[in-house]
């Protein structure tokens, strides 16, 4: 079986350039400036430009008010809309019906308490993801390296839209996460990069191949 991957907060073309290469099928774009990995509009429009078609391009926010989402979709050729903050149901179909753009809602998990609000969720986002929930304090919502115990989604019956693990997840755990849970799409960000907001093209090239059929 094919799993399909995103990688996540790319800044740099070259890194755009290695995420494709590698069979990305979501490359994703940071709004949200606390983040190492945030791109400001010129910056994620001429990243977008350069993603081929078949290759969907996301814009990840946390959280955003109708005048930024309405600022980036205008200027930034995206196929995708991920909320990674406290949106509610209704503010997902809000900006679901604003923009006639599919919708990715992320929800983090730490505990199997935090699995019963998915429902509400998949009635009205076009894709989940589920996420390791982020420390208390952290500065970002999501991103942080961590992940959640997969053995919470093991054996369970998924939800009525397409979904991706996400949460710290390697070329060295993807795997195992993806045995344990039955995930079709995964979602990488710090696992494959060299520094904070820089991706490295040799961890993305592992992270496709540990996610082989033939693997
Ligand atoms: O990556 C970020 O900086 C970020 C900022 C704010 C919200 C979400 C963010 N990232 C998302 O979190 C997942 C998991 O990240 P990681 O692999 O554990 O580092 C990532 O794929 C993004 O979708």
């Amino acid at each position: 079986m094919t799993i399909a991957f995103k990688v996540c907060g790319l800044t740099r073309p070259q890194d755009v350039s290695a995420a494709v290469q590698s069979g990305a099928r979501y490359v994703g774009f940071v709004f949200f400036p606390k983040s190492p990995r945030n791109v400001t509009l010129e910056q994620a429009r001429a990243l977008a430009l350069a993603v081929p078609s078949g290759v969907a391009k996301v814009a990840l926010t946390v959280d955003a008010e109708d005048a930024d989402l309405d600022a980036l979709v205008a200027a930034v050729p995206v196929d995708m809309v991920q909320l990674h903050g406290h949106e509610s149901p209704d503010r997902v179909a809000e900006v679901r019906a604003r923009y006639g753009l599919p919708v990715m809602k992320a929800l983090g998990i730490a505990s199997a308490a935090d699995l019963a609000r998915i429902d509400s969720y998949a009635e009205v986002a076009d894709q989940l993801l589920i996420d390791a929930k982020p420390p208390e304090g952290a500065d970002l919502p999501g991103g942080n390296g961590l992940a959640f115990d997969w053995r919470l989604l093991a054996g369970r019956k998924y939800w009525t839209k397409p979904w991706m693990l996400a949460g710290g997840l390697t070329p060295g755990n993807v795997a195992e996460a993806v045995r344990l849970t039955g995930a079709r799409q995964v979602d990488v960000s710090s696992g494959v990069e060299s520094a904070p907001g820089l991706k490295d093209a040799g961890r993305m090239a592992a992270f496709a191949k540990a996610l082989a059929p033939s693997n």
